[in-house]
């Protein structure tokens, strides 16, 4: 822990304030020069080539580390604790050590335990603080200090309250940034909460469920170094959404991670159409994973007389045998693993069936068919080869097969074309599509293996056209993990972005998941799969869930999943949506059929949200020229139109260069200033209240409502 003792001023008068920045200004000079000194030691490490794996893994750690630290330009130091025995600890994106080895570092890591502090000492709790300092940076220049005393002298609900409303209040850039600096108490005990289980964060609106989220990798990652090896899992809800977040977390200094929405995470499948909400409901029931597993336990062969073929002669593996092979092969195995170990069970039986027949006809030559022998031999040598390599004719001079012919036998065995056929006649390799497809457009065996579900439900199975839908993508993902690979991939080495994303089977350290509240049953078995230590983070709104299942609180979302065995956090204070927009979202929440209160908002805009009416006919030009008129106020920021979307396509040709989304789309993202039409076309859509909710929330600091009144008759 740094040493450094600085007097600090305390009050505010400007003179003691010029000399906080001097000061500060004079912290942040000797981070960059120790951070660039840094950066020039590893390209001179980076310049010598590595000559082996372990060289190679340690490029690519120091590479990592020269991201870090070129990415921390902006917060190379954001803050400062100054506790009652005078010590004092700067805090940035990354540690900066100090001069000397023995010396205390010069910035410690937010993410460091010792870093705690700041994010959650108050007054009733100072934990040993006299003063917290917000320092605000550009780039290499400070340009303020905002000081919180923490005797109790000033009391507030928000940490770092001046610093919080500055990064609140700036225009919206279409990207998050991040929140490391400004991170609140009720934030900062999720983002450091314990990673073992599932972790559920219910938040409203706007209360930081995605920067909590998105911190939280940062955190584990830091903390648990080894997570890297595996890396984590982003889930979000769309691409658009992935794409409003991803410089978040290379900003914290993390690459260990692959994100995906569930439409994209599976290789080798993709969505092809849009589905009708009533199928993806009855598709994304968890029925479907038992319903998957026995269809897919079916597809194994009941035991049967097996009869093959070797070298003219017709060997026949009896029914019980071939019952104790397959009890064998098949507990807890998958059905292309349990075929292989079959398989090779099988190429055992046969050669001690081939044995079994040589040492017969030992028994008989013994008997006087001599002559046998003479043939016999000639025969195996011609096969192995053995007469060619070595001289020898393949057997003792007694004729008896010899361990080292059985193995040889055996091996020739396993790589025979004909046993090779005749197996996969018995025992097919089968392909998941082909079986997903099979089983989804046969009533009968929906019946058979799906008996949850109804005669109407199956025959909608059934009808659905012969392309994939996003509820399909979990059930090939179930189905793909009981078949198994054909040739297992093996142990799935250090992790490489691309490596994992390609790896259907890829196991990750840790999983967050984005507007949780969205997932289907079978997408929840989906993601559970690629974690099974259950280190999983999701947060999400459980009110602005509008996917067709029908939850309506968290027990029922994660139950089939988790059983009883989760956490549940609350995050309770709204950052983006003011209060004025805030105020009006009480009723929509009642007709959502919520039981939450809506968050509270931390600040106001000052703005009311308006309203105003227009004909159906000049929808089209009036929202245009209102948008415009937004834009211009909101320049250097952005403005979101959101709508029904049946009416979406017409605005988005009308109103070029702006985002103009229906509900679900606008998930998750926001704006300085929303425009909002027609509510009522909203609410009209299926869960059309939650859509509405979503809808409102999305601005920081205007919206605008644009009614569509009928056309007056003629
Ligand atoms: N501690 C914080 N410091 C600075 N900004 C914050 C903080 N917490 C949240 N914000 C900002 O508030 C806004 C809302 O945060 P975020 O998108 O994470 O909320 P959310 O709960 O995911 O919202 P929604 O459910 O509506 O999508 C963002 O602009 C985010 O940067």
């Amino acid at each position: 822990m740094s040493s450094r003792n600085v007097t600090a001023p305390l009050n505010e008068d400007p003179a003691a304030h010029a000399a906080s920045l001097a000061e500060e200004q004079r912290v942040l000079d000797e981070a960059f020069a120790r951070r660039d000194g840094m950066l020039r030691y590893l390209d001179a490490e980076l310049a010598i080539p590595a000559d082996d794996a372990a060289g190679e893994a340690r490029m690519r750690m120091l590479i990592s580390r020269r991201e870090e630290l070129r990415r921390a330009d902006q917060g190379l130091i954001f803050g400062r604790l100054d506790a009652l025995d005078g010590t004092v600890l700067h805090l940035g994106r990354v540690g900066i050590p100090g001069p000397g080895d023995d010396s205390d570092p010069l910035v410690i890591d937010w993410r460091a335990p010792a870093a705690r502090a700041f994010y959650t000492a108050t007054p009733v709790d100072p934990q040993g603080q006299r003063r917290r300092r917000h320092i605000r940076v550009d780039g290499c220049e400070v340009t303020g200090v905002d000081d919180e005393p923490l005797d109790g002298s000033r009391a507030s609900e928000l940490v770092g309250e001046g610093a919080l409303l500055a990064a609140l209040g700036e225009r919206r850039t279409g990207r998050m940034s991040t929140a490391a600096a400004t991170l609140q108490r009720e934030q900062d005990d999720v983002v450091r909460a314990d990673s073992r289980g599932p972790l559920v964060v219910q938040g409203g609106p706007g209360t930081g469920k995605t920067v909590v989220a998105l911190h939280r990798v940062a955190y584990l990652l830091f903390t648990y170094p080894q997570l890297a090896a595996q890396g984590v899992l982003v889930l979000g809800p769309s691409l658009r959404f992935l794409d409003y977040i991803t410089q978040v977390l290379p900003a914290l200094g993390e690459t260990a991670i692959v994100s995906a929405t569930c439409d994209t995470l599976v290789p080798g499948i993709g969505v092809e159409r849009i589905e009708s909400r009533e199928i993806a409901e009855v598709k994304g029931r968890a029925l479907w994973q038992q319903a998957l597993s026995r269809y897919c336990a079916a597809l194994v062969p009941k035991p049967a007389d097996l009869e093959l073929v070797w070298e003219g002669e017709r060997y026949t593996i009896g029914e019980r045998r071939i019952a104790r092979a397959l009890a064998s092969a098949t507990s807890g195995h998958t059905y292309h693993a349990a075929r292989t170990i079959f398989s090779e069970q099988i190429h055992d039986l046969l050669t001690d069936a081939i044995a079994d027949r040589h040492e017969e006809l030992l028994a008989r030559m013994e008997e006087g068919f001599e002559d046998i022998l003479g043939k016999l031999d000639a025969g195996l040598a011609a096969s192995d080869n053995r007469a060619v390599d070595n001289g020898t004719t393949g057997t003792d001079v007694d004729g008896e097969l010899t361990e080292e012919d059985l193995e040889l036998l055996r091996d020739r065995i396993a790589v025979d074309s004909g046993v090779a056929a005749a197996l996969r006649r018995w025992w097919p390799i089968r392909d998941t599509k082909t079986e997903l497809r099979r089983l989804l457009g046969d009533e009968a065996l929906l019946r058979r293996w799906a008996p949850e579900l109804t005669d109407a439900e199956r025959k909608m199975v059934v009808d659905e056209p012969q392309t994939w839908a996003s509820s399909d993508i979990p059930l090939f993902d179930a189905l793909d993990d009981l078949l198994g690979d054909t040739r297992p991939n093996g142990e799935q080495g250090e992790f490489l972005t691309a490596r994992a994303a390609a790896r259907r089977d890829w196991v990750y350290g840790h999983v967050v998941i984005d507007e949780a509240q969205e997932l289907s049953e079978m997408q929840w078995q989906m993601v559970m799969r690629r974690c099974p230590s259950r280190s999983i983070t999701a947060v999400g709104d459980i009110d602005q869930a509008e996917a067709p299942h029908r939850h309506t609180t968290w027990e029922e979302a994660v139950s089939a999943a988790f059983g009883t065995r989760w956490t549940e956090a609350r995050l309770t204070i709204c950052y983006r949506t003011p209060l004025e927009v805030m105020a009006i979202t009480g009723p929509v929440l009642q007709n959502a059929g919520s039981r939450n209160e809506p968050p509270r908002a931390v600040r106001a805009s000052g703005i009311e949200p308006w309203e105003r009416s227009v004909g159906e006919g000049d929808l089209v030009a009036e929202a245009a020229r209102i948008a415009k008129e937004l834009s211009d106020r909101w320049a250097g920021g952005t403005v979101g139109v959101v709508a029904p979307l049946e009416r979406v396509p017409a605005l988005r040709t009308a109103l070029p260069g702006l985002p103009v989304l229906s509900a679900t789309e606008a998930k998750g993202l926001e704006w300085d200033a929303t425009l909002l039409i027609d509510a009522p076309g909203i609410i009209a859509e299926p869960r059309g209240w939650n859509g509405l909710y979503v809808a409102l929330t999305r601005c920081t600091q205007e919206l605008g409502r644009l009614l569509v009144t009928p056309e007056a008759p003629h």
